[in-house]
């Protein structure tokens, strides 16, 4: 039977083969409390990625997930600690980390095709306008939206706009995609197409991946690590499991695995009795 016994948080190591790339080491992040003092909502996080290693974070409702990832894309300062992508502190946002969010975010009056240009043009300012449609077109062509190419927003579907999200986000070549809850929105038959389509496109250009995740099942399908944190305030990384599939995955084939059920009851055994929460 495949091992799936979670590692000791604290030492986590990239999957073998990859290289220590992103660097999270004994971060906190506190905000100040409106009656003063402050409020602590990570506590000691250390986590490191592979280069090309997918990792899903998983935790109750507020442990500070998002906050997690908006520290890695620089959106806010670090308290304490530190974040490193290939040895250079993190210490604003940068095109090297781009975002997809599950609310798709994209400007309503310009259409899919501009909505990616938009961010290629930003990103690759002083590429030829030909070789910038290029990247464009790719990347329609990479999520299946060539059709959608001149349809704005709201003549779309939720599943249509997140994959301009997709698109958008891979167009500028990031080191690394942070997806806070990218199929959270969408219902369950689209939320299934497009973690199939995310899959592949990650199995076909390999690159470092963090994203939050309520679905257990999403987290063992899609990722090669699953982070699970512990309640807020003061939460940390309780565990980490290892999903030991090779890619590309077969989301049945896995199903039947006894490892599959293993990790499953894993990481509800971690969020049901051992870090349960009342809402
Ligand atoms: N700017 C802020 N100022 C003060 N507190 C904040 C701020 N942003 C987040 N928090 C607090 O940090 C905690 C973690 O929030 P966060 O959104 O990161 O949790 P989460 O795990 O992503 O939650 P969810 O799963 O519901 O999206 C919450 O208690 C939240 O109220």
């Amino acid at each position: 039977m495949l091992n799936v016994s979670p590692q000791p948080a604290n030492e986590v190591r990239p999957d073998a083969g990859s290289t220590a790339f992103l660097e999270i080491e004994n971060l906190v992040k506190a905000y100040p409390k409106p009656q003063g003092g402050h409020s602590i909502v990570l506590d000691h996080i250390n986590l490191t990625l592979g280069e090309q290693e997918f990792v899903t974070i998983v935790g109750h409702s507020g442990c500070g997930k998002s906050t997690l990832l908006r520290l890695v894309a620089g959106l806010e300062p670090i308290t304490q600690g530190s974040i490193r992508l290939e040895g250079q502190p993190i210490r604003k946002p940068g095109s090297d980390r781009m975002m997809v969010f599950q609310q798709y975010c994209l400007l309503p009056w310009l259409t899919v095709r501009q909505n990616i240009r938009l961010a290629v043009d930003e990103v690759f300012e002083s590429l030829p306008g030909a070789r910038k449609a290029e990247l464009v077109n790719a990347h329609l062509e990479m999520v299946n939206l060539v059709a959608a190419a001149e349809k704005y927003p709201d003549q779309l579907s939720g599943g249509m706009k997140q994959r301009v999200g997709i698109a958008r986000a891979l167009a500028v070549r990031p080191k690394i995609l942070l997806m806070d809850e990218p199929f959270g929105a969408l219902d369950a038959l689209t939320r299934s197409k497009l973690q199939q389509q995310v899959l592949r496109i990650w199995e076909s250009q390999r690159q470092a991946v963090m994203m939050i995740t309520h679905d257990i099942d999403e987290a063992i399908y899609m990722s090669d690590r699953i982070v699970l944190m512990t309640n807020g305030p003061e939460a940390t990384i309780g565990e980490i499991l290892h999903v030991p599939f090779p890619h590309p995955r077969d989301r049945m084939a896995i199903r039947h695995d006894p490892a599959y059920q293993q990790l499953h009851a894993a990481a509800l055994d971690f969020l049901l009795h051992r870090f349960d929460r009342d809402d």
